[in-house]
């Protein structure tokens, strides 16, 4: 059905008129014509929102009061239809946020929702158009949307984090920032991903029949490959360990009340750990100079990060350096490893798939030999979708907030300035257009790499679990190889097994409750190239 959406953007507010720029959405999903109308609108009676339910409509009599836009055209729309929560299911969009957004959105047809404030909870609008999700990603780079700020996490990030700051200072940050994550950098970082990657998978086989916690020694895989990937040097696991204590207690800040930064209270210790890492960095930093003054080259993605120039010969302080390092610990650790803790699960119940997967690495090894090399793992498309089959079923990123950063008009609703705007990422990708209705192995609910292999499938669709637009994930690549890698090397020389009788609670993405025991047996006959 061919939609009509109207998106943005009045220009000019004070007369009847104002200008505004169309965009019509075409069903197809590709971007869609821009054009530009010269509205003349007579200021009409302000809509009333129709209201939907999730089945717990508080009175079901609540007239939503439109808050009228300067904008003729913009106060001409309606508000999103109200979609009434009871506040103790509000408390599922932090335990359970995939069946927070089907609580939402499932009481309505409506492209674009709306949630009002409840005690200890924001009022947010919720679209469900793929569509509208992506504009409001993209919003950032037109003024239409924000990143959005809270207070505790910018003292713990830092303002300098890429993750924080908005237009047009997150475009050039990223821009200094982007080498990092080349194609040819990351080529450089394989020859110490796959040795990191062996010695863990090395460890585990020691454990024998004992068996490890899978996902604490996936999170300690990850931890290190960032850590060492990030600062350009292979570290002990002595160090390793320190770091993550540092790394806990900081990430444990986030969840706390952020205004006493005294050294008793949970927030006071987050900020001291967070001290503690950005010294060790700052040292690395300091290092890292001295080196490149010299001549020398320096390994990873600091070595990047202190060569890096813009057009006017600026580089970035030591302080961007490391609020952008302690971003990089957090964006490409936990994301990675809930990632493969949910895919070594998923492979123990589809055996068929990890014969695929090892048909692959026969085939890789013939092709490009033992080295996982950019080239080998470009090769691996079977790995690639079943990455991202694993991804559409459980995107560790469930939901993501912006804010209107002016009153627009999103999918026909006026939705008004600094309205939060909360993406529901996970229940888009469930509920992807391109598999509804397909039944047996296709069932949008089974896990079907397959489809990702199709052309509709190799389509980004309703999925992104990388999110979308200007911030998109900046470590994309990178992530990918890492999971490669250890598919790769699992697939070539370990039979595995884990316990999957565990409850999935909601961390970083969903983490097993009971660590994901985990068994690796050296294969009798490893795969060999054919
Ligand atoms: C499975 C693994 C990963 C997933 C699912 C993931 C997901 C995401 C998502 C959804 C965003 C968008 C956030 C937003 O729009 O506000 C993002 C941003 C980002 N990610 Fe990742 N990520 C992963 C791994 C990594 C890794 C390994 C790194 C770095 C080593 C990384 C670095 C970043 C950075 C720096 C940003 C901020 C980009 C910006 O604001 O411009 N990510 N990631």
């Amino acid at each position: 059905m061919r939609q009509h959406r109207l998106t943005d953007r009045a220009r000019s507010a004070s007369s009847s008129s104002c200008v505004v720029r169309n965009t019509w959405h075409r069903p197809s999903g590709r971007a869609a014509a821009t054009i530009k109308a010269e509205l003349t609108v007579d200021r009409p009676k302000l809509a009333t929102p129709p209201e939907t339910s999730s089945g717990s409509s508080s009175d079901g009599q609540q007239q939503l009061q439109q808050q009228a836009s300067a904008c003729p055209f913009l106060a001409s729309l309606p508000s999103p239809p109200k979609v009434n929560i009871p506040w103790h299911k509000r408390f599922q969009q932090l335990f359970a946020p995939q069946q927070f957004q089907a609580t939402v959105l499932g009481g309505s047809s409506s492209s674009v929702v709306q949630v009002d404030k409840a005690i200890g909870f924001t009022n947010f609008v919720m679209p469900s158009d793929p569509e509208l999700v992506r504009d409001a990603f993209a919003g950032e780079l037109d003024g239409t949307t924000l990143q959005s700020n809270i207070k505790s996490f910018v003292a713990l990030m830092g303002e300098h984090s890429l993750v924080l700051v908005q237009e047009p200072r997150h475009k050039y940050l990223r821009g200094l920032l982007q080498p990092a994550f080349s194609g040819s950098a990351i080529s450089g970082y394989l020859p110490a991903i796959q040795a990191l990657v062996g010695r863990h998978l090395a460890e585990w086989e020691a454990a024998g029949e004992a068996g490890v916690q899978g996902y604490d020694g996936l999170k300690l895989l990850t931890y290190e490959f960032i850590i060492s990937i990030t600062l350009g040097r292979e570290y002990s696991r002595q160090e390793v360990l320190a770091l993550s204590e540092h790394y806990k207690q900081w990430t444990s800040g986030f969840l706390a009340w952020p205004w006493l930064d005294l050294p008793f209270t949970a927030f006071g210790r987050s900020m001291r750990a967070r001290n503690a890492l950005l010294d060790h960095f700052q040292q690395a930093v300091t290092a890292a100079r001295c080196k490149l003054a010299a001549g020398q080259q320096v390994p990873g993605i600091i070595g990047s990060l202190t060569a890096a120039v813009d057009e006017e010969g600026n580089r970035l302080t030591d302080l961007e350096i490391t609020e952008n390092i302690l971003l990089l610990l957090l964006a490409g650790h936990d994301t990675s490893s809930t990632t493969l803790t949910r895919l070594l699960s998923v492979l123990h119940d589809t055996p068929e798939v990890v014969q695929q997967l090892r048909q692959e690495q026969a085939a890789v090894l013939a092709r490009h030999g033992e080295q996982l090399t950019a080239a080998a793992i470009k090769d691996m498309e079977y790995a690639d979708a079943v990455i991202r089959e694993s991804l559409r079923l459980d995107p560790v990123v469930a939901g993501l907030f912006r804010v209107a950063a002016k009153d627009i008009d999103m999918g026909g609703y006026m939705v008004p300035k600094d309205t939060p705007i909360l993406l529901p990422l996970h229940h888009l990708a469930v509920n992807d257009a391109r598999w509804a209705g397909q039944t047996g192995q296709e069932d949008p609910a089974s896990f079907h790499p397959e489809r990702m292999l199709t052309e509709e499938g190799r389509q980004p669709g309703a999925q992104m679990p990388f999110g979308s637009g200007p911030r998109f994930c900046l470590g994309e690549r990178l992530a990918m190889a890492e999971m490669k890698v250890v598919l790769a090397l699992l697939m070539r020389q370990y039979d595995f097994s884990v316990d999957n009788n565990t409850e999935w609670m909601q961390a970083v993405g969903r983490v097993p409750k009971n660590g994901l025991p985990l068994k690796l047996r050296r294969l009798a006959q490893p795969v060999a190239a054919v």
